[in-house]
């Protein structure tokens, strides 16, 4: 056989490096990833900005604007929403838009300015909140872009609300808001407002940013939402609103909101709103108020009301209520004695008058709790949306038909169910019926059973006979009940000359009915016209003029900012103001003095700003000299200490008052401390004059054996304490050294010094001494102490009484025993320092 080449021969790799998988990989790998790289090149080249695709997006989304169609809407995804929007309406809960949502939202979407009205509860804040958030989204707004939407509501309580739900929705997007209320940190807010995309603020102080913050500027909004238009212009902003309005771009969209529409919001809307679309959604329902609300009303009498709220509470127990006031005082009143009352569920209360911080921590309070009763003015009556509120009680009839439909709304709130009250006086009941009707509401009368009334006057009085500071309150409850009443337009509902004014004063806890000025001059008015009893519009704006534009205080419009915002920044000083007013009112309604009269004016002046001729130069009287003459006279006058005091009452200083109670309701700690004595009272009659100092002086006096009385009470009480602390101490001693002597015994029998006598088991003499001496005012009770002791231990008197034992000391505990045993015990008479000086003589003479 040939041999096999060496080609042949040669073996031949079982893979070459062609066919190498490896190899093959790694080529592919790297061909592919620079093939990768150059594509992810590529396209980041091409990729556009994310503000890009958003603005497709955006473009997409405006496409379909025109396309909404109302009734075809279901779902809020069936709007052309961003996905941001929908998200946080899906997280917030809100998947069926209400009818008014419906409504509204695709005609803001279009841009059009809406005048949206619609039930109480029917869910009108998402339809401007949806748009506004929209509105911003579109114009892919940032923090830079500055203001962009701006919505102002009647009161700080709703603009937080609104500010809530806008933070529930709006959680996705990226734009910034901020909430602009009266009462808050002015510095805060300046500092960070021209940040702010989303405002939602109250009138007063929107205005007073913009006329005070120098980089706050509106010129970039794209939006204008005014909620509940006809309450802001109810409340005497007007004016306001055409200011901030003049501040504002002309281009620019406005939404307008209210469940009831008034001329006032129709004539807001021809000066704000561009071609505007009505949306009434409920214009052909048959009732204004929501289906699911049932409607009540009943007529008492004035001086039969507290009975009957009372009455209601306690049986309402378990509910969620809220009861409307048509004053501050009234509130501030019925609130304290109403704690005093201790009606079994919690009382709180919410009225314009409160620190900013207190109406936040009440309404949040509210909210919170399961069964509660809200005392409010009409604070409470617009927008504010309580969870689960059973009951509304008009306990003072409302001004109108549309704050009775607000004020009923806070209940039966999206298609939940509610029952309202409303009470009647028997001189409201004509008036009130027939607007309610002509309004569509829905109202039935029934029957209160008088038996069935519980009567808490007897209570009330006590409680004012206690506390002079309630009283006053009570006083202040009672006239500024009646005043509201004298400021209400419709004299066909309201007419103060009818109110029974005495059974009224008493049923609040008065003795009398203060003297209430100017009911008297306004009927002194009436009285010489031809018609008494009927106050024309013109004198009730006189006199709400003279109060300086106060009356809001203690009527319903006590709530919101003030107009003027700088007097809002410094509400105690107000409340001060108030206070002096008040004081002063005070004293002219409670005194006939003719000399008086003259206070009466100075209430009204003390709110006004008078222009007085100050220099006389209109009479030509002003002179150097009688200038001169003026001081002089001013200078030599005395300022006697009673004086000073005069002034200080006059002032009605409050101190810090604390009451400390017990877990069984007693009060245990007061300051100030009430007064005890009964001496003033006949006092009253002195207070037009100041101060009866010898009256004072004798009540003082009274006053003093009180509180030496209690002094003495409560060292006694200490002393006592003291003892007994000592007994015991001394009696683990006792027993501790017994145990000794025990050994003891033992072992002086082995040493044999029984001679000795261990006075260590005698009593401490200094010890004894100091007690003694500290004994002096609590004689008796040491000896009834020792009465109920001594038979027990009697371990002194035994000791005193066996002379045996000293010499035979070392032998204590058979003498001790024995002397128990043998030996009846030695009741000397005498207390136990007494006993103790005894012991210590008769140790002394030995
Ligand atoms: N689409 C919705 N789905 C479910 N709940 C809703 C919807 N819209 C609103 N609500 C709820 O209905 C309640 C009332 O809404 P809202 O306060 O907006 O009413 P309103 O019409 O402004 O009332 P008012 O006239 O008293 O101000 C709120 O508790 C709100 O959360």
């Amino acid at each position: 056989m040939a041999e096999p080449s060496q080609k042949e021969t040669k073996k031949k790799p079982l893979i070459n490096s062609r066919n190498d998988p490896v190899k093959n990989f790694e080529k592919w790998k790297k061909k592919y990833s620079k093939k990768k790289d150059k594509c992810k090149a590529h396209r980041k080249q091409n990729k556009k900005p994310e503000w890009q695709v958003e603005k497709e997006t955006i473009n997409r989304l405006e496409e379909r604007y025109s396309e909404i169609n109302t009734s075809e809407i279901e779902r809020f995804s069936d709007f052309p929403l961003s996905k941001k929007t929908l998200r946080g309406l899906v997280e917030a809960q809100y998947r069926l838009p209400t009818e008014i949502q419906k409504q509204t939202i695709g005609l803001a979407l279009q841009g059009k300015d809406v005048l949206g009205a619609a039930k109480t509860g029917s869910g009108k804040t998402l339809a401007f909140i949806i748009p506004a958030l929209e509105c911003l989204y579109r114009q892919q707004w940032t923090s830079d872009d500055g203001l962009g939407v701006l919505i102002i509501s009647p009161t700080r309580e709703l603009a937080y609300q609104t500010f809530e739900v806008l933070r529930k929705v709006g959680r996705n997007h990226e734009f910034s808001a901020g909430l602009v209320i009266g009462g808050k940190d002015l510095k805060q807010e300046t500092a960070c407002i021209h940040r702010t995309n989303i405002l939602i603020c109250t009138p007063g102080r929107l205005l007073q940013h913009m006329d005070e913050t120098s980089f706050f500027h509106a010129s970039n909004l794209h939006m204008l939402v005014l909620d509940e238009a006809d309450r802001i212009l109810d409340m005497g902003f007007a004016d306001t609103m055409n200011a901030i309005i003049e501040n504002l771009p002309k281009k620019r969209q406005t939404l307008l909101f209210s469940a009831t529409q008034t001329k006032s919001v129709k004539d807001l809307a021809r000066l704000s709103l561009k071609d505007p679309e009505y949306v009434w959604v409920h214009e052909k329902a048959k009732f204004s108020t929501p289906a699911t609300l049932e409607q009540n009303y009943i007529v008492c009498e004035l001086q039969q009301k507290i009975n009957l709220l009372y009455s209601f509470i306690r049986n309402h127990l378990k509910k969620k209520s809220i009861v409307f006031f048509s004053s501050c005082k009234e509130v501030q009143y019925l609130f304290r004695a109403f704690c005093r009352l201790r009606p079994g569920i919690p009382v709180l209360v919410l009225h314009g008058k409160q620190q900013q911080t207190k109406r936040m921590e009440v309404y949040n309070d509210f909210i919170r709790k399961k069964s509660a009763v809200l005392f409010a003015t009409d604070i409470a009556a617009r927008g504010l949306d309580f969870p689960a509120v059973s009951w509304v009680l008009q306990l003072d009839c409302p001004e109108d038909a549309n704050t009775y439909i607000h004020r009923v709304g806070r209940t039966a709130r999206y298609k939940e169910g509610g029952e309202a009250l409303l009470v009647l006086l028997p001189s409201e009941v004509k008036g009130m019926a027939k607007q309610l009707e002509e309004k569509k509401v829905p109202i039935n009368e029934i029957k209160i059973n008088p038996e069935k009334l519980l009567d808490v006057q007897g209570r009330l009085e006590a409680f004012l006979a206690q506390e002079q500071d309630l009283k006053e309150t009570a006083q202040r409850c009672f006239v500024s009940y009646l005043r509201s009443v004298y400021l209400m337009k419709n004299k066909e509902v309201f007419d103060v000359f009818k109110l029974p004014l005495t059974p009224y004063a008493q049923s609040l806890g008065l003795a009398v009915a203060p003297r209430v000025r100017f009911l008297l001059k306004a009927q002194a008015t009436s009285a010489s016209k031809e018609d008494p009893g009927t106050t024309s519009d013109q004198e009730i704006e006189a006199f709400k003029s003279k109060l300086g534009g106060k009356e809001e205080d203690d009527q319903s419009r006590d709530d919101t900012d003030k107009v003027n915002s700088s007097a809002e920044e410094s509400d105690p000083e107000e409340d001060d103001e108030q206070e002096l007013s008040d004081s002063l009112k005070q004293t002219s309604l409670q005194f006939m003095n003719e000399d008086e009269d003259d206070d009466d004016c100075r209430d009204v002046d003390i709110l006004t700003v008078k222009r007085r001729d100050v220099f006389g130069i209109e009479d030509g009287s002003f002179t150097l000299e009688n200038e001169m003459t003026k001081s002089k006279l001013k200078k030599t006058e005395k300022v006697t200490k009673a004086k000073e005091a005069k002034k200080v009452l006059k002032k009605k200083f409050q101190v810090n008052t604390k009451i400390v109670f017990a877990d069984d309701g007693e009060v245990m700690q007061q300051w100030p401390q009430m007064q005890k004595t009964t001496v003033n009272d006949t006092e009253e009659e002195d207070e037009s004059s100041g101060i009866n100092l010898a009256k004072a002086k004798e009540r003082l006096t009274e006053e003093d054996r009180f509180d030496k009385e209690a002094y003495r009470k409560k060292i006694k009480e200490k002393h006592r304490e003291k003892r007994l602390k000592e007994k015991a101490a001394r009696r683990a001693a006792n027993k501790k050294e017994s145990e000794e002597e025990d050994e003891a015994v033992a072992y002086l029998d082995r040493d044999g010094s029984e001679d000795e006598l261990d006075i260590s088991a005698l009593p401490d003499p200094d010890k004894y001494k100091d007690m003694e001496e500290s004994d002096v005012g609590s004689a008796e009770e040491s000896a009834s102490d020792h009465e109920e002791e001594r038979p027990k231990k009697r371990p002194y008197p035994s000791l005193a009484g066996n002379q045996a034992e000293k010499s035979v000391g070392i032998k204590k505990k058979r003498v001790k025993q024995n002397s128990e045993e043998d030996f009846e015990p030695l009741n000397t008479g005498l207390s136990l320092a007494e006993d103790e000086e005894l012991v210590l003589h008769l140790l002394s003479n030995n």
